[in-house]
């Protein structure tokens, strides 16, 4: 692999957590052991994409497309390997990065300054992405009452509008009418005449040929192939005429299999065998295993909490109960040192609020008369006897 990339991708893991229910989620952050199945959505994928190229994405639902371009779009982490993007990105996505609530406009102004355009710029730029977007007076409405191929003209045109150095598509023209899709297809023209970095996500595979440079196929979590746009989408279309042959029961049995694999994905394992592989490949090399273990961990930000983080949680959560309990109880700390027993016999009376304390006296007054009538039928008793 040159060093002369745009993107690279090595070695690309993620990992799912399949939770049932909010608890688990919960016994998961504070990294507590819990039985939730695992699912990893990639499984070690690696490739490099060159300045100026257009890479398609292709594969059956399912297998990692937006996963791996929502990666390298910073949207989401991954849970193993090193990603380097070198320059901005801007994905679109059906509806990627719009907020339902916010208007058109509105989500026009936000995704542009989160690009880092400045107020003016976008003001500048604003009559432009409406008219492309052209979707009418909608664009005043909240996102939420868009229809899908809505969203997508309004992400496409804001994504082309803020001039990223590397736009991801995903999908994002599947939704769109044929004369939409015709200007979106000169505008990504247009940016690789700029020698601007194209990912293209389609299942259209007359798409993917007319516009990709090269094109990787995702399948099932892993690379099965990345190459020549028609070399790759051969293959491709051999492997989906193959699939549609088998008989209903050895498609599903087909897919149960790769989908089992996802969920048996070993990662120590896979890290053992890409040592070894590098191993051999550089014998001499003493800190191949090192050098292995920091391109796995070494850029990722850890979705569950860091052991020592667990130990410091649990640390102040018990500090904070025994001060409570100290405080509740009324002695001294000095006393509780001696004696811990006595932390779980207070001696203060409990401070009722006002309210509480007056209710507390009418009872216990109330009390009191019902004692004292009890007193005087039992001497009157008394007397009659
Ligand atoms: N948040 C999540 N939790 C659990 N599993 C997920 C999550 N997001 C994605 N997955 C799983 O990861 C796998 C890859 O999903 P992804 O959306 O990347 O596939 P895709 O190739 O883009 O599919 P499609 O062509 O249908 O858009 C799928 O099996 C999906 O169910």
């Amino acid at each position: 692999m040159t060093e002369d990339y745009k993107i690279k991708v090595q070695n690309v893991t993620k990992e799912y957590d399949l939770f049932k229910t909010q608890a688990d989620k919960l016994k998961s952050f504070f990294s507590i052991k819990t039985d939730v199945p695992h699912f990893w959505s990639l499984m070690g994928v690696s490739f490099e994409v060159k300045p100026g190229e257009a890479l398609g994405l292709i594969g059956v639902n399912g297998s990692g497309k937006s996963t791996i371009s929502n990666i390298i779009s910073g949207i989401i982490p991954q849970t193993t390997g090193y990603v380097d993007v070198k320059g901005d990105t801007s994905i679109v996505a059906i509806s990627a990065g719009l907020r339902k609530n916010l208007t058109g406009r509105e989500n026009i102004r936000l995704k542009s300054l989160m690009q880092g355009l400045t107020n003016e710029e976008i003001d500048a730029l604003m009559d432009d992405i409406v008219s492309f977007a052209d979707i009418g007076d909608f664009v005043d409405q909240p996102v939420k009452s868009y229809s899908s191929g809505m969203k997508s003209r309004l992400g496409f045109s804001i994504a082309v509008h803020i001039n990223p150095d590397i736009l991801i598509i995903d999908e994002a023209l599947s939704v769109g009418d044929d004369t939409f899709y015709q200007k979106c297809v000169d505008k990504i023209a247009d940016f690789k005449e700029q020698g601007k970095t194209i990912i293209f996500v389609s299942h259209s595979l007359k798409q993917i040929e007319f516009l990709c440079d090269r094109v990787a196929w995702i399948n099932y979590g892993k690379l099965r192939m990345i190459g020549e746009t028609q070399e790759v989408t051969t293959k491709y279309r051999e492997f989906i005429e193959w699939f549609k042959k088998l008989s209903k029961k050895d498609k599903a049995k087909f897919e149960a299999e790769q989908k089992q694999i996802q969920k048996d994905f070993d990662i120590d394992e896979y890290q053992r065998q890409v040592t070894e592989e590098e191993q051999a490949q550089h014998p001499d090399d003493k800190h191949v295993a090192a050098k292995v273990k920091k391109r796995f961990y070494g850029s990722v930000i850890s979705e569950k909490m860091p052991k020592t983080s667990v130990l410091f949680t649990w640390l102040v959560t018990i500090a904070t109960l025994f001060f409570c309990l100290v405080n509740v109880s009324g002695h001294p700390l000095s006393h509780i040192i001696e004696h811990p027993a006595s932390i779980v016999k207070p001696t203060k009376k409990l401070v009722l609020p006002k309210g509480v304390a007056k209710d507390n006296k009418k009872t216990t007054k109330k009390h009191h008369k019902k004692t004292d009538t009890e007193k005087k039928t039992s001497s009157v008793k008394a007397t009659i006897k």
